[in-house]
């Protein structure tokens, strides 16, 4: 083997996760905020080591894959088959039509969190051998039996077999062409049915496999609560409407904006994006783009929501602070919380709308803008 090797990767991305369920194959639902294909493919595609990552995907999957592993490095796209072991089958011809490799370290879609050090540790095991794998001991007590235990089982040399799994690619390439055994559980079993040697490296928790639907709720990282808060000003200007909280109050002068200015929702949208660290309401909606003119800013607000829900999280409370000398905002704050709660679709009970003059000092003070600012908390939901 040449002194510096040809790695490639091979991710295997095609399977229905029929034990997990739902609409969209495991692969592809997000965990820790990010689709599970993206959390695979990044260890690899980011160790200095690995030249390219293949990923095999299912036929009609293709464009979920796309969109899971949009904005990372050159994923290479392959077809995958009917079970694991086709899908590792096609993927190393793939690997063959372009040049081939020196190692291939052949992993489950399905386990998102990699450890470097895994990856360091199989690619030194090739070292001395044509096969290697991550494991971990087993720390139960294993014992056969029905209802009742018939005999203990002896664990000392009983492992939980992870992948990566790492080949000398021209070996597991060999085993997989001709294999005519029973479908293997993994690609470790078909080089030792060849007699090539398979490596014990350490594994990792990290690495479990998400194989059931309380997988999900056991590794959501995600935190449960998550607040934001917002700020916006605008100038009052003569000849503009004034809104706020969704709600047009008669006033002799109204805000000015490329949209409808309604600085108190502009604030809460950005207490929404900021909880989610989804960036800010410009850069969602940039000011430079016409669409956005004289936009109702309920668009934004149910936006920055939908959001939201999508990650899974509900509105715990918002309390939204109005900022001017004039309008008095006392007599339409029932009408504000009100107004603000059907367009979140949300009891009004968890909405407050306040208000404070800056006595008289400022820009607030002497009438040039109002300002907002906001405060949100969501709670997640499915956990
Ligand atoms: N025809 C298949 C079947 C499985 N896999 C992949 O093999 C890995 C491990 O398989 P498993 O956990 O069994 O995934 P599924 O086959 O999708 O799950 P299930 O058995 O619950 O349907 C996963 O990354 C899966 O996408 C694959 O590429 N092609
Ligand atoms: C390949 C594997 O992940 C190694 O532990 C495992 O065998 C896959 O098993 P499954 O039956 O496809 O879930």
């Amino acid at each position: 083997m040449a002194s510096r090797p040809h790695i490639v990767a091979l991710i295997v991305a095609a399977g229905s996760g029929s034990r997990v369920g739902g609409d969209i194959p495991k692969q592809f639902r997000l965990v820790e905020g990010r689709p599970m294909l993206a959390h695979s493919y990044s260890s690899l595609v980011d160790h200095a080591d690995i030249r390219t990552v293949f990923v095999a995907v299912g036929d009609g999957q293709e464009s979920l894959a796309s969109d899971a592993l949009a904005g990372l490095a050159a994923p290479v796209l392959v077809p995958g088959g009917a079970t694991r072991r086709e899908s590792v089958h096609q993927g190393l011809e793939a690997i063959a039509l372009q040049g081939g490799a020196d190692i291939v370290l052949i992993h489950d879609a399905a386990r998102p969190f990699l450890p470097e050090s895994v990856i360091d540790g199989l690619i030194d095991a090739l070292q001395t051998s044509p096969g290697a794998v991550p494991a971990l001991p087993v720390v139960d007590s294993l014992s056969r039996g029905a209802d009742i235990l018939t005999e203990t089982v002896d664990r000392s040399q009983l492992w939980r077999v992870q992948t990566p799994q790492a080949f000398h690619y021209d070996a597991i390439l060999d085993a997989h062409r001709s294999w005519s055994g029973e479908e293997p559980t993994d690609d470790a079993r078909m080089l030792m049915a060849k007699g090539g040697d398979v490596r014990i490296v350490p594994g990792s928790e990290r690495l479990s496999k998400f194989t059931f639907s309380s997988d999900f709720a056991g590794n959501d990282m995600t935190p449960s609560i998550r607040s934001g808060s917002g700020f916006d000003v605008h100038r009052l200007v003569a000849g503009e409407e004034l809104w706020l909280c969704g709600i047009r109050i008669p006033h002799d002068k109204g805000l000015a904006g490329h949209s409808d200015a309604d600085v108190a929702m502009h604030a809460l949208t950005d207490a929404i994006l900021g909880a989610l660290a989804f960036g800010d309401i410009g850069d969602h909606f940039p000011p430079s783009d016409p669409q956005w003119k004289g936009a109702s800013s309920d668009r934004f607000l149910v936006h920055a929501l939908t959001l939201a829900a999508q990650e899974g999280y509900s509105l715990a409370n918002a309390d939204i602070t109005i900022i001017c000398e004039a309008p008095k905002i006392g007599p339409h704050r029932q009408a504000m919380r009100s107004r603000l709660s059907e367009i979140m679709d949300t009891e009004v009970s968890r909405i407050s709308v306040k208000a404070t003059t800056t006595e008289l000092l400022g820009f607030t003070g002497r009438g040039e803008g109002i300002a907002a600012q906001a405060i949100v908390t969501f709670e997640k939901t499915n956990r």
